[in-house]
């Protein structure tokens, strides 16, 4: 019978990558005392006989775990050592002639790096897919394109409907995991059954250590979308009063905390959109050398990425600023027209008008001129912001004359805000700033003591947060509008800094136009 493999935290091992006088079954075994829950040996440049002896070995240490052991390329090894399975590559032996020749209990994965690999995969009978690499590796040269987070996903679609497990590799390790899992998940929901790992594990000198922080945060993913445990409260049954009154709170929070928010935003909007976080109580940085992005992670409450005028040492600084802000699970929020940052991090919330979500989700719906939306946007806008959420697994926010946020399970429907924000440039970005730095109070106020960060992305309720940011610039845009003093866009903005400025929670309540859908 075949045995029933947990491909969670999948280790291929690499003798070529130990520490200096680090003993490789000593390795392995640690490993396996962390967690690994499938091995497979991989020994490109062994011969024979030295292959067979650490397959030996390897077995009876992997037996005394009951973990599952794989061989790499090798039948006749495989056979020797009564192997669980075997492990091809596209220009190894084909899976339907190694199927003949290995007992029936044995199973067969391949390398897949595209679909092309893959259909052909499913259809010799694979057991389970590798899919790589997806990113950059020492471990391996490699020959084809990178997969990246954002490839894994339709690859995963193709497995809908049957029984064939995979696993992603390729310069996975601890630091970028979550993102990996997260950003995996196909638009049907199929996520990956593991990850394999090489030098994340085998490279270091306590890989007992590695493999139990990176099993950790696997079975922390594997209880489900962080959607509904940590990003959002929207799940326990949010009404308009418990929205308001967390507006209130966040408000309440803001001027006291005075987060700093980290923007890394267009040339043309980055002094207004400055000053508006200024005039809501939080504290701008509008940094984009990467040398400094390190340092800014560990003391920044929030960062907002907003991809427009896109010069290549800004688009280093995102890429470089998003990795350290996440690895201190802080709050991102994104402002999209380029997806291909979200290969290297996760956002919490993702922002824009129809067409720039639209681009984002693959959707001929609703097309840009330059920025703007063209048309009326999305027919059914809540089903298309709720879709999103779900699939990308954070908060989606499609602003426009409505704004709607959901965190794909409740969406708010807000109905404040002026035409005047309409004819003045950056109004969508300064949204941004304002959702981003309530973000930072949501994060920095949240509850998690006594609670597994592991499989967390952002601590705090990023859909409250980002309510609250929409509704503060959009009730003092209502504000500043009506003011005897502001005569047209002109007048408009020095009014809409001063009522930011002034603004209240009491006057927001009052003013506030939600629904809950
Ligand atoms: C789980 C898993 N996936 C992919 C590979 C890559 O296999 P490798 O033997 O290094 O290369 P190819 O034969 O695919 O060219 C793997 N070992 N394990
Ligand atoms: C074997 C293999 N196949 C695709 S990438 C890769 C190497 C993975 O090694 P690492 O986990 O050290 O990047």
């Amino acid at each position: 019978m075949t045995r029933t493999i947990d491909y969670s935290l999948y280790l291929v091992t690499g003798r070529e990558l130990l520490p200096q006088g680090k003993d490789y079954f000593e390795s392995l075994e640690e490993s396996l005392q962390g967690g690994v829950t499938v091995v497979q040996i991989r020994e490109k440049k062994a011969e024979t006989a030295e292959f067979l002896d650490i397959a030996l070995k390897s077995k009876a240490i992997c037996d005394r775990y009951n973990v599952p052991l794989i061989i790499n390329d090798r039948i006749d090894i495989a056979l020797a050592i009564d192997a669980d399975g075997i492990h091809v590559g596209q220009t190894d032996m084909p899976v339907s002639m190694a199927r003949k020749l290995l007992p029936q209990k044995c199973i067969i994965g391949v390398s897949c790096n595209n679909k092309e690999e893959l259909q052909k995969a499913l259809e010799n009978g694979a057991d389970y897919v590798g899919i790589g690499a997806i990113y950059a590796t020492q471990t391996k040269d490699l020959t084809k394109p990178l997969v990246g987070v954002r490839g894994i996903g339709p690859l995963l679609q193709m497995l809908d409907g049957t029984s064939v497990k995979a696993v992603a590799i390729g310069g996975i390790n601890s630091k970028n995991v979550l993102r990996v899992l997260h950003g995996s998940v196909s638009g049907t929901g199929h996520s990956l059954d593991g990850i394999a790992v090489v030098s994340a594990i085998v490279a270091l000198n306590q890989p007992r250590q590695a493999a139990s922080e990176l099993s950790e945060i696997l079975s922390e993913f594997k209880k489900g979308p962080s959607i509904f445990h940590g990003m959002s409260s929207a799940a326990n049954g949010h009404t308009t009063d418990s929205i308001t009154s967390g507006v209130v709170s966040l408000m309440n929070q803001i001027r006291t905390l005075n987060p700093l928010v980290h923007q890394i935003t267009n040339s043309v909007v980055t002094a207004q959109s400055a000053n508006i976080t200024i005039s809501i109580g939080a504290s701008p940085i509008m940094a984009t050398a990467v040398d400094e992005m390190s340092d800014l992670a560990t003391i920044c409450g929030a960062l907002l990425v907003n991809i427009g005028t896109l010069t290549p040492p800004a688009c280093a600084g995102m890429l470089a600023a998003g990795c350290h802000v996440n690895t201190w699970k802080k709050p991102i929020v994104f402002d999209p027209v380029g997806v291909d940052l979200l290969n290297k991090w996760q956002p919490s919330v993702i922002k824009g008008n129809a067409g720039e979500l639209a681009a984002l989700a693959g959707s001929i719906e609703v097309t840009s001129k330059g920025v703007d939306t063209v048309g009326n946007g999305f027919e059914d806008p809540v089903g298309f912001v709720t879709a999103l959420a779900r699939r990308e697994r954070c908060i989606v926010v499609l602003t426009g004359k409505t704004d709607y946020v959901s965190d794909g399970h409740t969406c708010a429907v807000l109905d404040n805000g002026h035409e005047f924000l309409g004819k003045m440039t950056g109004s969508g970005c300064a949204t941004g700033s304002c959702i981003a730095s309530f973000c930072a109070v949501a994060s920095a106020s949240a509850q998690t003591e006594g609670q597994s960060l592991r499989g967390v992305l952002a601590k705090g309720d990023m859909f409250l947060a980002s309510i609250a940011g929409i509704l503060v610039f959009n009730v003092a845009a209502e504000l500043a509008a009506a003011r005897d003093d502001v005569k047209g866009p002109g007048t408009f903005f020095p009014a809409l800094i001063d009522e930011l400025t002034s603004l209240t929670p009491e006057v927001v309540q009052e003013h506030i136009k939600i629904k809950i859908v």
